[in-house]
């Protein structure tokens, strides 16, 4: 079909309102970022976007004002993705249609292409990855594909800013062109005929989303209601299928016609070869768990030795040349010397014992995470999620957890049944995040032992499982039967990774660093009026009855509540010292690790788990982990002298 251009420039004196509309992991957010400067998450694994940011780019007194969306794979309403896009563009009504395109993987791209060409609104389409299609030996014409979709098409490399200067350019001139609409089933095209005869002024998009039954068909008049609802009958009683599946039949017949018609494919290159071998020696399930298992492990002592080189550091060279000077100088009220003496304990912390450990996590994760390693887990991991009854897709928030609960648990967001949301966030508030793992690093690996703090995570794991297993059983709600796609292994971009690490460590530095240095302050005056002691002596039955910890451990746990890290650098300015082996026993440490680990979520993981999984079930999931605690750590603590009795 040869589409008539009658190009109309469309006038807005406004900033021009332009939506980036794509699959998932097309390169939407990385766009976002390079055109608009602005910082958002970008990784290789489906779904990493679940709220909408805005950005603003101007040029020549004109701005185009950028909302970087959801990836989808249609326009129904299926999934909450497609529910948050199609609300946006009921609600925001933008202007343009950046509709950014997979080369690679181009037939199952088009299909939402011709999806967002039906809107009716002016499109620009990025044909992204162009060079990655072209390793795979895959050339695509795209001022051919230009013709057939009728509609500008920019092939553009992101990495490289290749294709970005065009795109722009074609934004600030949106025109509206003949795009190309997918012609149904000739019984559906003249329904839909009919129905835009019944209504004046009712768009195609209308009354195809009228015949379909779409959630907002509820706002048209009773007759053409009727109508369509005939018509739909009918259409399905022909073909014996339901019409959405008929309008997704024709739409893919469409998309897999014009990316034959524009795509061509030669050998692919040396280096696509190689890459499939490694992809199958990752997923291959003999090699593909020994790796799995070698990349968690290899992690924590990446982060171990990393980490606590850099806090061996950090720590005594403060301690010498900050601590010990300005203590030995003061001489002055014991309270200000007591807020002085803690104050300066609370940074030395934060900046040795939290930034070390916390970075180093952040930046291996993001290393995993834009890899598309995840995504290989995930699928590795499919068949025992299963058993769970959950999704191998609900293996990313599990291992994004182990970063920090709070993006994990936003991310089961791109989970599709509330049951998944509710049985995945509860487990991954099980998982040790790196906050936690400043505690087991900080104190059980270098002051009892590394097969100790490994024997945490372990225990964590089977806490978790436990947990996926009872919870997968007993939550009720429907099951998700969604394949997740594979995407393909890719080089990280040492900018995306640096990107993100600074995003996360950010929230530490502005948030929890200020917080943290008046928290100590604040502990140095409750301890010089003698609050804490009342404190502590009311929780002593836990924590020395149970537990076996002397009592000022309680205060550092409520500290723990506020950030998980903050118990340890708590119970640091709280015994004076970070060499805690001078004052505690290795049980005790041990037990303060487990409990730390287990015990409640933090301030922050709890507002998220409110967010996503509502007050009841947070409520129940927050005090499941409490009881767990108490249980577990309190057996510990008193099975083992027990046992090294009887031995
Ligand atoms: N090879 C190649 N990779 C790219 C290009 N643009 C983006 N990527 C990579 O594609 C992956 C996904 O990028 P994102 O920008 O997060 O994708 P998205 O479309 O926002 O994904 P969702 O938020 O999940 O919908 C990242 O690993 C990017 O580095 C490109 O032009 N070429
Ligand atoms: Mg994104």
């Amino acid at each position: 079909m040869k589409p008539v251009k009658v190009a109309r420039p469309i006038k807005v004196a406004r900033p021009i309102k332009v939506a980036l509309i794509g699959n998932p992991t097309v390169g939407k957010s990385s766009l976002f970022s390079r055109l608009t400067g602005i910082g958002v998450i970008i990784s290789n694994y489906p779904g990493t976007t679940v709220e909408v940011a805005h950005g603003r780019v101007a040029h020549d007194g004109v701005s185009l004002d950028l909302s970087d969306l959801p990836g989808v794979y249609s326009l129904d309403t299926a999934s909450s993705e497609e529910r948050t896009v199609l609300d946006f563009l009921r609600d925001e009504r933008p202007d343009v249609i950046l509709n950014v395109v997979d080369s690679t993987r181009l037939e199952r791209n088009l299909y939402l292409t011709l999806e967002v060409l039906e809107l009716g609104l002016p499109v620009v389409v990025a044909l992204n990855m162009v060079e990655e299609a072209h390793a795979q030996g895959m050339d695509i014409d795209a001022e051919a594909l230009s013709r057939v979709l009728g509609v500008p098409v920019i092939p553009t490399y992101i990495h490289r800013g290749a294709g970005l200067e065009e795109l722009t350019h074609a934004l600030f001139h949106p025109r509206l062109l003949k795009p190309r609409l997918t012609r149904y089933d000739r019984h559906v095209e003249a329904f839909i005929r009919q129905l835009m005869g019944m209504q004046l002024g009712l768009t195609r998009y209308e009354a195809i989303r009228l015949l379909s039954n779409a959630p907002e068909a509820s706002k048209y008049p009773e007759g053409i209601r009727t109508a369509a609802e005939m018509m739909r009958k009918e259409v399905e009683q022909s073909h014996n299928e339901p019409i959405g599946d008929i309008l997704a039949g024709n739409r893919y017949a469409e998309a897999g016609l014009i990316a034959k018609g524009v795509a061509r494919q030669r050998q692919p290159s040396p280096e696509a070869t190689l890459r499939e071998r490694i992809d199958d020696l990752l997923m291959s399930p003999l090699s593909g768990f020994l790796i799995l298992a070698l990349a968690i492990l290899g992690m924590l002592l990446i982060v171990f030795l990393v980490g606590g080189f850099l806090e061996d550091i950090i720590v005594g060279a403060m301690e010498t040349y900050v601590i010990s000077p300005v203590s030995g100088a003061l001489v002055t009220h014991p309270l200000v010397l007591v807020i002085v003496k803690y104050t300066l304990i609370g940074i030395q912390a934060g900046l040795g014992i939290v930034i070390p450990y916390i970075m180093t996590f952040y930046l291996l994760m993001a290393v995993l995470e834009n890899s598309g390693y995840l995504t290989r887990a995930a699928f590795l991991l499919d068949e025992v999620m299963h058993k769970f009854r959950l999704h191998g897709r609900a293996m990313i928030p599990l291992i994004l957890g182990f970063g920090c609960s709070v993006p994990a648990i936003m991310s089961t967001k791109a989970l599709q049944t509330k049951r998944e949301r509710i049985v995945t966030s509860a487990m991954v508030c099980m998982v040790p995040c790196s906050a936690r793992s400043v505690v087991i690093m900080g104190l059980v690996a270098s002051f009892v032992s590394i097969p100790a703090a490994l024997s945490i995570y372990l225990l964590m794991i089977l806490i978790t499982i436990a947990m996926g297993y009872v919870l997968g059983r007993t939550v009720k709600g429907e099951e998700m039967g969604f394949v997740m796609e594979m995407v393909p292994l890719r080089v990280p971009q040492v900018k995306d990774i640096l990107d993100k690490t600074w995003m996360q460590m950010k929230e530490f530095i502005y948030v929890a660093f200020p917080l943290l240095i008046a928290g100590s302050a604040v502990l140095g005056v409750l301890q010089y009026a003698g609050i804490l002691d009342v404190v502590n002596g009311l929780l002593a039955p836990v924590t020395t009855g149970i537990l076996g910890l002397p009592p000022y451990t309680a205060t550092a746990l409520i500290f723990g509540v506020l950030r998980k890290e903050m118990a340890l650098e708590t119970l640091a300015v709280l015994a004076g010292t970070a060499q805690f082996n001078t004052v505690f026993t290795a049980l005790q440490m041990y037990v303060f690790g487990v409990f730390t680990t287990i015990y409640m979520p933090c301030i922050a993981t709890v507002t998220m788990l409110n967010r996503v999984v509502g007050l009841k079930d947070t409520i129940l999931i927050t005090g499941l982990t409490f009881l767990l605690a108490l249980v577990i750590s309190g057996l510990i603590a008193n099975l083992v002298p027990l046992l090294a009795a009887l031995i």
